[in-house]
């Protein structure tokens, strides 16, 4: 895959446009060629020289729109389907917005009837999991329910895959840690297990009406695009590397530790903290993957090793320079102690390499990005339901 986009565009139309599979091998061949001479950065894929068309649920929110750059910025067609709940319509870039909701059947028709989609990245949930707790049907309602809408459209629209944002949460409280994707699921936040619900309905469909899928189930993300392009800028927003940049830039007056009697090493809770840009670069990979016909997977999205809630706020109080007030607060209810990935699975299929495994990159992306958003864009939430 190459990163310079118009130049991919010309390849891929011809490929996309050619009337048999010869002129993909040889434009792929020749594509490769010609940036292995001008030193573009290749990566091996198996979908290599075709454009994929991809429609991203949440294509305005966080991971959705990184996910838009990183397919665009690869030289494929994307568009976002957003009701803007907690999206932004600038978070899309060049990227078409169809602003709808995924429990609006008719409005999923009308996108996927006329898109030529051939697959899609389901981003759109709610994701708050102490608002799970208080809240729990407006999660099953969005993310369950939700999904199976989005789902039978798929399959009506004869979609070739599903990619689905699923989570660690899905987990629960494993007595292993690392975590690897075939223990016991048993998830201990209604957003854990409104998501375990669409999984497994995702799967089963995809065996009854033929599409593939993929389920990654990610780690904390944190960080934005290298680039500067776009960032996190969810409002009401509860992350920890968020919150913390948040008040370092004063936007907060201090944040506040979750509980500090938690079974590990310094008694806050541990997390897998893994960068945007490999969370999006797992996105293309697993597209690149099933949409070559290879097989329907499960795969944890994390490093492999974590860091503590104390250690993640040391680390944003030394790079942002401010030494911003903190609290020790109660536990969070639905808070597992520890989420730390098996990370060995997503490597072997997908051929996934981390690239900005470091957790003074992730922040320092972070408060990079909330600097510029300090400098001024508008963030007020849009109205839209
Ligand atoms: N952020 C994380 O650390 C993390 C970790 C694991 C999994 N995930 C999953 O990743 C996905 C994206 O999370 P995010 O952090 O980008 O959140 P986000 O809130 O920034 O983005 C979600 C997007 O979905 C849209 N949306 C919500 N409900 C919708 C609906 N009914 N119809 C249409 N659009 C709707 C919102 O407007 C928003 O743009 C979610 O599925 C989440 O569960 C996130
Ligand atoms: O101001 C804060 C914010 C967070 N925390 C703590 O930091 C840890 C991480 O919390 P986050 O809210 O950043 O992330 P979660 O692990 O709760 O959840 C995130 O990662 C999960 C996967 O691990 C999910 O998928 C979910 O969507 C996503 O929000 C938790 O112990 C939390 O209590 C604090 O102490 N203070």
């Amino acid at each position: 895959m190459v990163g310079r986009r118009q130049s991919f565009l010309t390849w891929g139309d011809i490929v996309r446009d050619g009337p048999t599979g010869l002129e993909l091998h040889y434009v792929g061949a020749a594509a490769k060629v010609a940036c292995l001479l001008s030193g573009w950065h290749i990566q091996a894929s198996p979908y290599w020289g075709s454009i994929m068309r991809v429609l991203v649920t949440g294509g305005a929110g966080y991971i959705g729109s990184h996910i838009l750059f990183k397919l665009a910025d690869a030289g494929h067609e994307v568009a976002a389907y957003d009701n803007l709940y907690s999206g932004h319509r600038w978070a899309v870039g060049d990227a078409p917005l169809h602003q709808g909701d995924i429990n609006d059947q008719a409005r999923l028709d009308e996108v996927l009837g006329k898109g030529g989609f051939d697959a899609v990245i389901h981003c759109a949930a709610h994701i708050w999991v102490g608002e799970s707790v208080r809240d729990p049907l407006k999660y099953y309602r969005n993310n369950t329910a939700g999904a199976f809408t989005l789902f039978d459209a798929c399959a009506r629209h004869k979609l070739k895959a599903v990619v689905f944002s699923s989570t660690a949460a899905v987990y629960g409280e494993p007595l292993k840690q690392p975590i690897d994707e075939d223990v016991q699921k048993a998830p201990i936040n209604p957003y854990g297990a409104s998501k375990l619900m669409a999984e497994q309905a995702l799967i089963e469909a995809a065996g009854a009406y033929g599409f593939a899928y993929g389920i990654l189930r990610y780690f904390n993300v944190a960080g934005a695009d290298p680039k500067g392009r776009v960032g996190e800028a969810t409002p009401e927003n509860s992350h920890l590397i968020k919150v913390a940049c948040e008040t370092a830039i004063g936007k907060r007056p201090g944040m506040r530790i979750n509980g500090t009697d938690y079974p590990t090493p310094d008694g806050t809770c541990v997390r897998d903290f893994v960068h945007i840009d490999d969370l999006a670069a797992a996105h293309l990979a697993a597209l690149e993957h099933l949409l070559a016909g290879k097989p329907s997977l499960i795969a944890n999205c994390g490093y492999g090793h974590g860091y503590s809630v104390k250690e993640v706020l040391d680390t944003v109080q030394r790079i942002s320079g401010v030494m911003f007030p903190i609290e020790i607060g109660a536990r969070r209810p639905g808070d597992p102690p520890s989420l730390v990935a098996d990370a060995s699975r997503i490597g072997e299929l997908l051929g996934w390499t981390p690239h900005h495994d470091d957790l003074d990159e992730i922040v320092q992306s972070a408060w990079n990005w909330e600097r510029k958003l300090a400098g001024g864009r508008d963030l007020g939430r849009p109205t839209s339901s």
